[in-house]
This record gives C-alpha cells, structure tokens and sequence, in this order.
C-alpha cells in the first residue's frame, strides 16, 4: 500500500530460539518499510538473550521497543524448575483478546518445523478424541495420526505434554486451541526441506461441516449425541447448529446450551456456530473434506459442485429422495438405518464412525472430484 506505513508489533516468548527467528523477521519488516515495534519479556531466561536484545537495539534504533514485565511464576505452579517454563507465557491464548478487542490482524511466527506445526494443531484434538470426558488422563497410546501427513511416532510426543498438570503442557492445548482465531501463519522452512509436509498443509483436507439446513431442529440428546460423534471422529469440524432444539425453551439460544460440559470441549476441536454461514464459501473450502447434511437439494448441488463428499442425514420432505440420488452417484453415503431426522435415535459412537468413514473413503473423494468436474 502505496504512502500507508505499516506497523507490526513483534513478541517473542522467552528463549533464544524464539528470540532469534524474531529478529530476523524485525530486520526483514524494517527493511521493506515497516515501522517495527519489540515486546520484550522481563525477566528473560538467559543473559545471552539480552545481550542479543541491545545488539539488535544498537544496529536499528527505529525499532520502538516495549518492556512487558512477566509475573513471576512459581515451580510448583509450573511443575517445573527450568527457567525456560518459569518464563512461559501462553502467548496466543493472550494476545488474542488484545488484538481482537483493538481489531489488530494477529500473525503467528511459529519458530518450529511444520511437521511440529501440524502436531501442535491436531494433537490436542487427538488425544481428546481419545480421553474420556473429564478423567483428567493424559496418557497416549499408538502413534498421531494426521490426516495425510507421516504418522507422528508415539515415542516422538514431546515428554511434557504427558505429564499430568505440567504448565507447558497446559498452554500447548490451550493455544492450540485458539490456532483457529489467527489470520495467519508464517513458519520457518521452506519447500526443499519439508515439500511434502507444506504441500499436505497447503491442501489439507481435515474438516467435516456439519449442517442440516436452516429449518431442521433437533432435540437436544440428539445434538448431544452429534457433538460426541463429532468428538470421536477425532476431525475437525465446523458444525453449525439450529440454535433453538424442539424440546428447549423458546427464548434459550446455544449460548445457553453451550454451557454444557461437551460443548466446552468441543470448541477445541473445531468450531460450533448458530448463526448462518456462508455454506458455498465453506463447502468451496481447500480443507473441507466432508458434509454432513440434510440432503437438502441446493446443499447436494454445492456440495457436488466443489467435489465435496456427503453423509447424508435426510431429516423430511424430499430429503430421502435426495439422499438415494447421492448414494447411486458414490456422491456420499447414507445411513439407512437412521431413518428420518427425529424417528430414530442415533448414539455418538455410531455417529463418530459414519464420519470417519466418510473422511477416510478414497472411493468417495475420487467420484466426487469426478461429478465436481462434470458439474462444471
Ligand atoms: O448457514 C447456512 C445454511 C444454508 N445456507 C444455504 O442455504 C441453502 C439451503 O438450501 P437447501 O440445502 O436446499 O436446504 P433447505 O433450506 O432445507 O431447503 C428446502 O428446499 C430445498 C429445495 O427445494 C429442499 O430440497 C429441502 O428439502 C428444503 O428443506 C443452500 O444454498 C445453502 O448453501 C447457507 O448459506 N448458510
């Protein structure tokens, strides 16, 4: 933007190997016109980062630096005695709410490999999918599958992470969690090193969206036993629910219902909404892979249009009539003994299945990027 001058401000976490990659960047921003701001945490963790610190501060003077005084953390609190952990700071999880409340772009420099990238994404959801509700257990058996990238060895989980209540282990789910609020993501690598790991990450194909159209209303153990099927699938999703279920209060909203316990932890794995979305903008998306669906015609058209596979959920009127048209064009699958929306009781872990199924089923991806091609 031509006369416009953009300011970035910069916040490493505690640590050379964060400090360094940061400055880096600072150079490159300032060299291409930026006016750049530094946050730098107090205490930091070695004398080296703060001899680094007033050598990079020497050589660009225009840098506006920020001191951020870090409350001391105790061990116990930490469970940790390494000073790197004392200095730890959930940075993600809170600088969104600054950023978000003064409308700021929020970037993320993420100092690791993106094969960790794509671990520090999925893991949480991994192991969530895989840990009974509230039993506190942090154990992992087998190895992180992720979705067309290289299993990740069991024996590779980095060790804190297993440890029950570790603090680094707490802030790794947390921002994790809040991966999803950035605007973007800058890693530091580059094709020849990790080709397929970026092409996969460019592609990904890992969301399910979940909708049943603006008119279907469930009952509430219904939409429970959806959120735990989602939830076992172990994918990410994006669902979008109906915010008034038969069987609620009129005026309760999903806010309301949000509130129960599985909601909560959903959120982390993907995203609930009831307010309308722009469902071609999804289903056009590079990383849906699946649509749960009422059937809804316009929705099977989209749905065919961007190559999107269909588990088809028909809740009324036309819905089943569509739904046999899916089917017979290996479009999607159907699960007859569902019946109609409503007429049948179907449990999460039924649920889970059906859509790892529809995630995983190469025979749909490929017909379904055939009638995509046909639809256009
Ligand atoms: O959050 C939302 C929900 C829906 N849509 C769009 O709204 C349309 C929904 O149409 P459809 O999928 O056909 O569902 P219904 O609104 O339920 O459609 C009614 O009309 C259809 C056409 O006659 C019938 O096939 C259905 O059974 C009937 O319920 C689609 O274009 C969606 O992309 C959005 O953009 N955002």
């Amino acid at each position: 933007m031509s006369g416009t001058i953009v300011h970035v401000a910069l916040f490493p976490s505690a640590g050379m190997g964060h400090l360094t990659p940061f400055l880096r960047l600072a150079a490159w921003l300032i060299d291409n016109h930026c006016q750049v701001g530094l946050i730098t945490p107090h205490p930091t963790v070695s004398l080296a980062e703060s001899e680094l610190i007033s050598r990079f501060l020497s050589a660009f003077p225009q840098v506006n630096q920020i001191h951020f005084h870090l409350l001391p953390l105790d061990a116990a609190t930490a469970n940790s005695t390494d000073p790197f952990y004392l200095c730890g700071v959930s940075l993600i999880s809170s600088v969104i709410p600054v950023t978000e409340s003064q409308c700021l772009a929020n970037y993320i420099l993420f100092t690791s490999s993106v094969r960790m990238l794509s671990f520090f994404s999925f893991f949480p959801s991994v192991l969530a999918s895989r840990t009974s509700a509230g039993s506190g257990s942090a154990s992992f058996d087998g190895d992180v599958e992720i979705p067309e990238i290289l299993p990740i060895p069991n024996s590779s989980i980095p060790p804190l992470l297993l440890v029950p209540n570790n603090l680094f282990a707490n802030i790794f789910m947390e921002d994790s969690a809040k991966l999803t609020k950035l605007n973007r993501f800058l890693v530091n690598s580059f094709e020849g090193l990790e080709a397929q790991t970026l092409q996969t990450l460019d592609e990904e194909k890992s969301v399910v969206y979940v909708s049943f159209g603006s008119r279907t209303a469930m009952k509430w153990p219904q939409i429970r036993e959806i959120g735990d099927g989602l939830m076992r699938s172990g994918c990410r999703f994006l669902w979008v629910v109906e915010d008034k279920p038969v069987d609620r209060d009129e005026e309760e909203n999903l806010d309301e219902v949000a509130e129960h316990e599985l909601m909560e932890r959903m959120r982390k794995q993907g995203l609930v909404m009831n307010t309308w979305v722009n469902q071609e903008e999804v289903s056009s998306h590079k990383a849906v892979a699946g649509f749960v669906s009422h059937c809804g015609w316009n929705s099977v058209i989209e749905a065919a249009y961007h190559g999107v596979p269909i588990l088809a959920w028909p809740q009324n009127g036309d819905q089943k009539i569509n739904a046999e048209v899916v089917v017979t064009n290996g479009l999607g699958m159907l699960m007859k003994n569902w019946g109609w929306g409503g007429e049948i009781f179907v449990k999460g872990e039924e649920i889970g299945e059906a859509i790892k199924e529809l995630m995983g089923n190469e025979l749909l991806k490929m017909k379904a990027a055939e009638l995509k091609e046909e639809a256009r």
